[in-house]
């Protein structure tokens, strides 16, 4: 966790992004159970992130998927072999989600329950990154899990795969909303993620959760801070309650 001092970084009142940045699942899921939204929205603990020290929070950006019902055909040559899924896109199309999603979305992917297929993979992760996700979650698979894993690049998914989408998968739907990991995701939820698992907040309490959370986290700081004090631990910026104080001051 980057300490907030060092950067002078302040708290935006209206970016919830911003206003989740140090929570941790934790406490929205007990901010959550507050407001009498108990375990409604805690994904299920199969969806697990790839690396440990994973951690983002941001909006959904949603797709849903259904297992393919028509079959991928042989194809004759290895430039057209190398070149498999546009030859199935052109033929069946791909769903895809919109260009211009707001940075800081985190994409959410039904898998539609169908066979193994990385859908995912060290590559197009990378590229919904470079798009401006911050995660990326799902209840199916990812493949390259070796180099995604080497990329730091946020995927939480349910299983490894090794196989490609022809013939597999196919997005029927973006941008509506969807079941995943057994909790229902709209496009706008908070969808956070780290160590402990994937937990989505619903839009419309998304901001008095965020309020509870951080007091929750704040008074967890000062007691573990305590401990460390007591048991001769150097502080480091899990309990650095000053820092958390100062990027959330006036809010
Ligand atoms: O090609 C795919 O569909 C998934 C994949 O392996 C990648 O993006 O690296
Ligand atoms: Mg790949």
């Amino acid at each position: 966790m980057t300490s907030p001092t060092t950067t002078l970084e302040k708290a935006d009142p209206n970016d919830l992004n911003s206003l989740y940045k140090y929570l941790r699942v934790c406490d929205v899921a007990d901010a959550l159970d507050g407001i009498g939204y108990f375990n409604l929205t805690l994904m299920s603990p199969e969806v697990r992130p790839l690396w440990e020290g994973m951690k983002f929070w941001g909006h959904a950006a949603t797709m849903r998927c259904v297992p393919a019902n028509k079959p991928m055909w042989k194809l004759d040559t290895t430039e057209d072999i190398v070149d498999a899924h546009r030859i199935w896109f052109e033929r069946h199309g791909h769903r895809k989600l919109p260009d211009d999603l707001a940075p800081g979305h985190v994409i959410v992917m039904d898998s539609g329950g169908g066979p193994e297929v990385g859908f995912w993979g060290s590559e197009n992760t990378m590229a919904a990154v470079g798009a401006g996700a911050v995660g990326i979650v799902s209840d199916g698979n990812c493949r390259d899990t070796g180099e995604v894993i080497l990329q730091r690049t946020p995927v939480a998914v349910r299983e490894r795969g090794r196989t490609i989408i022809p013939g597999r998968i196919e997005v029927v739907e973006v941008q509506g909303t969807i079941s995943c990991g057994g909790v229902q995701v709209r496009p706008g939820d908070m969808v956070g993620c780290d160590d402990d698992g994937v937990i989505v907040v619903p839009a419309e309490v998304a901001h008095e959760v965020a309020t509870h959370a951080r007091a929750i986290l704040l008074a967890d700081m000062y007691k573990r801070r305590k401990h460390y004090d007591a048991l001769g631990m150097q502080p480091d910026s899990t309990v650095d309650v000053d820092a958390v104080l100062a990027y959330y001051d006036g809010i």
